[in-house]
Formats: C-alpha cells, structure tokens, sequence
C-alpha cells in the first residue's frame, strides 16, 4: 500500500465529546472511520476539518465527519474547539465566524485571567422545532420533541442513564431516514439532565446540539425558562444554553480542551 503522507493534527474534546481537527480538506469517510478508531486509530467521535471561508466575513469552515464516517451539517462540541483551534494557531480573539454545513455561525472566545481560553459562545441558531413524533422501539410507543439545529434530532423527555440511551438509541437512530440524534433529557427545577445517543457516534460524553435541542424542547413545553441560561448536566460536564423567546436564537456556552497534537500515517 502506498505510504501516506503523515496529516498533522490537532486532538481537543468538548467536555469529553473529542475530536480530532485537521486543516485542509485531505479527509474522507474511509479515513475518518480509520483515525477515530479507539483501538487502531487516533480515537475520537469524529474529525473535523477546518477549510477556507465560504462567507463573507467568515474566519474558516468547519466540515464535520462522525466517527463512522458519516458526515453531520452542524456540531456544537466541535466548533466550540474548531473556535479554539483558530485561537491558538491564528492569534485570533473575541468574535470570530465560522461557517458550517447549516450556515455561518458567531462564536466568541473567552479568556481568563492569565489569558488561557476558558470558553467559547457560539450563536447556534437558528433552531426549527419541528413537532412531535411517535416511535415505536421493541413495542414500546414513545414520544419524541423533533428539533433541528442544523443536524436533526429527537428528544425525549425520559430517563438520562446511559442504560436507557443503549436499550432504545441505536434503534431510534435508524427510524429516521438519514438518521437522528436521541436525546433522553429530565427538565427540572435547576437545569436539564441530558443523555445523547448520536446519529454516526453512539453514545457520547456531551453533545451541544443536542444539550440546545433538549432546552428547546423543554422551553417549547414551559420547562425550562426563555432569555436566560439553563444549565444542561451531560454525563462529561455542563453546558449553559440561552434559548430565546422565539424558540429560534439559542446561545451555546462551554468550554473548549486542547488534549495533543500529532501526525497520522491513516
Ligand atoms: N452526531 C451528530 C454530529 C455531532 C454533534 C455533536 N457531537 C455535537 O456536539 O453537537 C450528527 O450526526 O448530527
């Protein structure tokens, strides 16, 4: 087999939802299947790669491959560190836009103190809630909250244990042509329990899609407060999620952790 050229990379995660960023396009489904790879690979729930802007005003785009090789049009643990990886290399600071599968989106970088990046916003709208849907899954009927972010998904106001994701995700996942991103979320009085069965990933730390899904899902039934931050509780951390009060703009807040960097031969 011919000898790669080794692809440089950076590796961050998103409150354990990890990537590995790559800058320019030398990526494929095939390759992202063989550097995500837990065992023989890099290991990660995707790749994501940073491109040329396709807008004006834009820093960079961000094209995303889940780790089955599949592609998504938007992914919010990722552009938070598709954000931090435009900081670090780019000396870049503030607001910065990158554009997406689903459109061009605002993030803002946030620095502490002593001047390391501690965060980033994005404005992840626009949202489109979408109604309810009906599933059936080993003859039990329920009842799902369809809300786009760009990338679809299916929330359920259920159980957040990872047991729950396992036994009724991997087949909801396929009820949906092209696939759907399961949410299993409990709205409560300080904030949304979430547990995320991802379309092309599995079972994953966090997902900010699907933490700004469940709070509009939950806004959407008064279960959550409008204009101002919900913390929602993933198995790897929090996220604070804005949702406004026409259901459409929604603000991302989370941090962004550069792990490695390194080269692959895959
Ligand atoms: N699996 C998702 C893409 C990654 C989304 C998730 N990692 C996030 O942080 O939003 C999909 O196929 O739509």
């Amino acid at each position: 087999m011919m000898r790669r050229v080794p692809l440089p990379f950076v590796k961050y995660h998103g409150l354990g939802n990890d990537f590995v960023v790559v800058d320019g396009p030398l990526m494929d489904a095939a390759r992202a299947r063989r550097i995500c790879d837990r065992r023989r690979g890099v290991g990660a729930d995707g790749v994501l790669t940073v491109l040329p802007p396709r807008t004006a005003g834009a820093t960079a785009t961000m094209h995303i491959f889940n780790s089955d090789g599949s592609v998504a049009a938007m992914c919010g643990n990722g552009i938070r560190c598709v954000a931090r990886h435009l900081a670090d290399t780019r000396g870049l600071d503030g607001d910065l836009v990158v554009d997406t599968d689903s459109g061009p989106k605002r993030c803002t970088i946030h620095r502490g103190p002593g001047g390391a990046v501690e965060a980033v916003s994005v404005e992840m709208g626009p949202a489109r809630l979408e109604g309810e849907q009906e599933f059936r899954v080993g003859g039990e009927a329920l009842r799902a909250l369809r809300v786009s972010m760009g990338n679809p998904h299916a929330v359920l106001f259920d159980a957040p244990e990872r047991a729950r994701a396992l036994a009724v995700g991997p087949a909801l996942e396929r009820l949906v042509p092209g696939g759907v991103n399961v949410g299993f979320a409990r709205p409560g009085p300080s904030g949304i329990d979430l547990v995320v069965w991802e379309r092309g990933a599995g079972l994953t730390d966090a997902c900010g899609t699907g933490a700004c899904a469940a709070a509009v899902a939950a806004v959407s039934r008064g279960l959550a407060r409008a204009g101002a931050p919900v913390e929602v509780r993933l198995p790897g951390g929090a996220l604070a999620i804005t949702v406004a009060p026409d259901l459409v703009g929604v603000t991302m807040r989370g941090p962004a952790e550069r792990a490695f960097t390194g080269e692959t031969d895959l």
